[in-house]
């Protein structure tokens, strides 16, 4: 055996221990969830997308060395997605088409919550939600509003959501968390919003979506000032549903905002232009592509 072959030997030696210790560590791993998921017991929802955010960015945060951040975001994915399925029944409700764009949601779902979790496919965003309202699913993904086209539901999946009560599905994430980097010559990449029945939590970066109602032609800018005199700052109009004299405006708000916000009161109480305002959920805010160069 030449000098070289000796070291070679030695290094995958180590390599295997570290395996080894590595394994250790997701049994221990798994074993802690699994105390987690009896102190929860059986009446909480499992999903807890604030804190899953907060690990990966506590993790990318303090990253040194070779090792490809996207790689490591994936293994813990893997491992999150893998730890939800063993704490309970867990499935994701998941809207495709069968071929083509709808498909990349499934891409999205797996890449989010891995092998293990079974997915359930729904062929429309009503689907989604309803799958997930009378718990067939744990979650459910559906299309993020982009543009301010009506659906082609009678109804859009959000506008439905605003007038759930209590146990109604709410967002509680927006995917990708992190974005892999994308392929040349692909379309935008296809991003959804995770629903469930529990609130959004809060992480310290986060965005919130709200739905508010107004009369006719209510302009962006007049949202805008009637909001920041709420107290209230928006971070953009999503999508827009009307309803003849009736429109319905999706806004995502910097910030975490609970149900029970008193600045939400605050501009319910100016009656105009906001008759109604409803808090549909909310996320941490996604990472930046820069977070994992
Ligand atoms: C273990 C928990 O349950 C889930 C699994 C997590 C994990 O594997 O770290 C984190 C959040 C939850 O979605 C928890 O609530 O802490």
């Amino acid at each position: 055996m030449t000098q070289d072959s000796a070291s070679l030997d030695q290094l995958r030696r180590e390599i295997d221990r570290i395996d080894e210790s590595i394994h250790d560590l997701l049994i221990q791993r798994s074993a802690l969830v699994e105390r987690i998921a009896n102190a929860k017991g059986e009446t909480i929802t499992v999903l807890r997308p604030g804190r899953e955010a907060e690990i990966l960015r506590r993790l990318l945060a303090r990253h040194r060395g070779q090792f490809p951040r996207m790689a490591l975001v994936r293994i813990w994915r893997e491992m999150i997605g893998a730890l939800l399925a063993i704490q309970a029944p867990f499935a994701v409700a998941v809207q495709s088409t069968g071929t083509g764009p709808g498909t990349d949601f499934i891409e999205l779902a797996r890449n989010h919550f891995g092998v293990v979790v079974p997915l359930q496919i729904c062929r429309t965003a009503g689907q989604v939600v309803r799958a997930v309202a009378d718990g067939e699913a744990s979650a459910g993904l559906v299309p993020m509003p982009a543009g301010l086209e009506l659906a082609d539901e009678p109804e859009p999946w959000w506008a439905s959501l605003a007038v759930g009560s209590g146990e109604a599905p709410r967002v509680v994430a927006r995917l990708p968390f992190v974005s892999p980097p994308q392929s040349t010559g692909a379309a935008e990449p296809t991003q959804a919003l995770v629903i469930a029945c529990r609130d959004h939590d809060e992480t310290g970066d986060d965005r919130t979506l709200a739905v508010l109602e107004t009369g006719p032609d209510v302009s962006r800018d007049r949202l805008r000032a009637a909001m920041s005199a709420g107290g209230l700052e928006s971070a953009g109009l999503l999508a827009i549903c009307r309803r003849g004299d009736v429109w319905l405006h999706l806004i995502e708000i910097h910030g975490h905002v609970a149900v029970g916000d008193p600045r939400l009161a605050r501009l319910a109480a100016l009656r105009e232009p906001v008759a109604h305002v409803s808090v549909i959920g909310g996320y941490a805010t996604p990472l930046p592509p820069e977070s994992i160069a």
